[in-house]
């Protein structure tokens, strides 16, 4: 089994080049199903285990795709689709797959998609995905492991109101809608950054979208899209990860890319324990030389917390000044990483939703594991301050989401490297 091996103690420095979103390229590799006549162009896209995963469940239904890893441009030609079945091996790998039912409906006027099924992080529903669907005309059948739906006349547009501001749902109910016949509106939809690129890319195929990345969303069905050229937004959650890990090492890296307007409860939180952050118009910059305080966190729905951020934040909580209060509420199940760290020797106990983090002089280095793709980088968030030896197993998780993560932390002057176990 591959595992990655930290020797702590290093201060980071230097400067360190941020990636394609994750959640941005996968609904937009999604979503090159919804274009004809002409191949997307993706640029900035990052190497990472997911998007192989999206390029495997687009080729199962006859797309031609093609990912230059060194130039980080993905082609997708979406004229022919040949089939509109996603198997369970496949959907199973990443749940991200599930985003190419709204393209599908609307392209090909059904799917069959194995169901998704829960992830260590929660039970995961996709409830609201599928009343969005059905709002614009879908039917839908739940049997046998898949989740059979069918338009019989056409999508037509519809008022719709998400009981949760679901990323997800949001964005899987924009690529239904878009060729849907009229308008749809969609209430209390995510704001994330991400939604308001997949609906620049959606404009720019032909969709015609307003309101991303506010309360509503309003979407004027278009008769077809086609294919264009488009780049990948800046990965706002690895950002913040090279953030944190400057501030726990006592470092100092410019993060270039990041944009701050992605960041600010990050950035306030940061700020707050005692880091320095010096923004500009290219990246960030965060240098640290004490000890940090300890900070309380609530994971929100964009622009609150991010929940994708709360394992990094409690790694860096367990050595600050004092105690932490990290609650998490988007996720019921997101507190995986707690054991991992307290075999470190970290002082933490779970109340509910809330884990109480009290600070500690000095984590040990030991076998740990990424019980999931957040947990993975907290991980290795505490090995980098740990004494001694850290052993990271169950890196498939770390590598779904973080392009070059060893390079990228030993360019800095970590002592990170992958070794096979
Ligand atoms: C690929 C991608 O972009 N993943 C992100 C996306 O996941 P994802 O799109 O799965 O997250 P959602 O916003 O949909 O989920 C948030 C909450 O809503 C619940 N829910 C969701 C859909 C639904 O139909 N019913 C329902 O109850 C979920 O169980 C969860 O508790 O947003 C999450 C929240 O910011 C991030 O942590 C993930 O990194
Ligand atoms: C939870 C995450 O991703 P996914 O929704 O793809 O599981 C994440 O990026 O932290």
């Amino acid at each position: 089994m591959e595992k990655l091996v930290i020797n702590g103690g290093k201060r980071l420095c230097g400067r360190v080049k941020i990636s394609g979103a994750k959640n941005a390229v996968l609904p937009i590799i999604a979503a090159t199903l919804l274009g004809q006549d002409h191949p997307c162009v993706l640029e900035e896209v990052p190497s990472l285990d997911d998007v192989e995963t999206i390029s495997e469940v687009l080729n199962e239904l006859g797309v031609a795709v093609n990912f230059d890893e060194n130039s980080h441009t993905f082609t997708a030609d979406s004229t022919n689709i040949a089939s509109c079945e996603a198997p369970y091996e496949l959907i199973r790998k990443m749940r991200a797959s599930f985003l190419i039912m709204g393209p599908l409906l609307s392209r090909c006027g059904h799917s069959k998609i194995s169901l998704p099924g829960g992830c260590a992080i929660g039970t995961r529903p996709i409830d609201l995905h599928l009343k969005g669907f059905e709002a614009l005309g879908a039917q839908i059948e739940i049997g046998h492991g898949f989740i059979n739906a069918t338009v019989p006349d056409k999508l037509r547009g519809a008022k719709i109101y998400l009981d949760f501001p679901s990323v997800g749902a949001t964005e899987n109910i924009m690529m239904a809608a878009c060729m849907a016949e009229g308008k749809t509106l969609l209430e209390n939809p995510a704001q994330e950054p991400e939604i308001i690129d997949l609906a620049n890319f959606l404009n720019m195929m032909g969709a015609n979208i307003r309101g991303a990345g506010t309360n509503v969303i309003k979407i004027e069905g278009v008769k077809k899209l086609t294919g264009c050229d488009y780049t990948i937004i800046p990965d706002r959650i690895e950002a913040g990860t090279y953030m944190v890990a400057a501030a726990m090492t006592r470092g100092d890296i410019y993060i270039e890319n990041a944009i701050s307007e992605h960041l600010k409860p990050v950035i306030a939180k940061l700020s707050e324990a005692g880091a320095e952050i010096i923004e500009d118009v290219k990246g960030i910059r965060v240098r640290n030389d004490k000890k940090l305080k300890a900070v309380d966190i609530k994971t929100m729905p964009y622009p609150g917390f991010p929940t994708d951020m709360q394992a990094q934040f409690m790694a860096m909580l367990t050595i600050a000044e004092g105690t932490g209060l990290v609650t998490e509420t988007v996720f019921e199940n997101r507190f995986m990483h707690v054991d991992e760290l307290k075999r470190m020797g970290a002082n933490i106990k779970i109340e509910g939703r809330t884990s109480v983090v009290e600070g500690v002089n000095h984590l040990l280095g030991c076998q740990v594991k990424a019980t999931d793709l957040r947990a993975g980088a907290a991980m290795v968030l505490a090995g980098l301050v740990a004494d001694g030896e850290t052993k990271v197993g169950y890196i498939h998780h770390i590598d779904r989401g973080y392009d070059n993560l060893v390079g990228k932390l030993c360019s800095l002057g970590a002592n990170i490297k992958r070794i096979n176990d």
